[in-house]
């Protein structure tokens, strides 16, 4: 019965309601990507977050709830207050930034060793695909090491100022949540 009147309120109100954060090194495209899922004619040049952008996005039948951090260095140390009760972290990289691909890395892995983001699905982002050496996708996945993730994850190739690959990684991102 609990069920039944669940899913009825969800067929009326427009679906499942799933918390995600993005993250990522400052400059790795975010905030782009996030404002251009909402809405794809988007041309806005954004300024470097200070704190945060919350968006609700409608995908695969579910209401995504985004939180786009900062990811300047001065504040990263305050991404963990927004750990609790997420059930996904999208994690952006810049694939052009080969110089800091390793602080990307150690940023992920130690967001990953979070207990409170233990469950929560990974969608990683080789984003600016369409920079001049960008490195691959597979590329992005070797220098992260993502490859022995305990967990459910995948990593996605996106052009967010093209709006390329953006569907298809949310789309997988809610087809995990369902
Ligand atoms: N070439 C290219 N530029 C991009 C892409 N995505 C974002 N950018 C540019 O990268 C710059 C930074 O983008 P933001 O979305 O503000 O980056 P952010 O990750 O939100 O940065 P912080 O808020 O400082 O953490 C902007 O000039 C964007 O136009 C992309 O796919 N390709
Ligand atoms: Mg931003």
């Amino acid at each position: 019965m609990g069920q039944l009147f669940s899913r009825l309120i969800r067929s009326v109100f427009g679906g499942k309601e799933v918390r995600a954060l993005i993250l990522g090194l400052d400059n790795a495209g975010k905030t782009t990507i996030l404002y251009k899922m909402l809405d794809p004619g988007s041309q806005l040049e954004h300024t470097p977050t200070v704190g945060f952008n919350l968006e609700t996005l409608q995908v695969g039948g579910l209401k995504l709830q985004c939180w786009d951090l900062g990811g300047q260095e001065s504040i990263r140390p305050f991404w963990r207050s927004y750990f609790f009760h997420q059930e996904a972290v999208l994690f952006v990289v810049d694939s052009a930034d080969t110089e800091r691909m390793e602080v990307a890395r150690q940023e992920l892995h130690s967001i990953l060793q979070e207990p409170e983001l233990e469950n929560a699905v990974v969608l990683v982002l080789a984003n600016k695909q369409d920079r001049e050496g960008a490195r691959s996708v597979a590329d992005v996945s070797d220098h992260l090491r993502l490859s022995g993730l305990q967990r459910t994850w995948t990593v996605m190739g996106t052009s967010a100022l093209k709006g390329e690959g953006l569907r298809e990684a949310f789309a997988w991102l809610a087809q995990q949540l369902k």
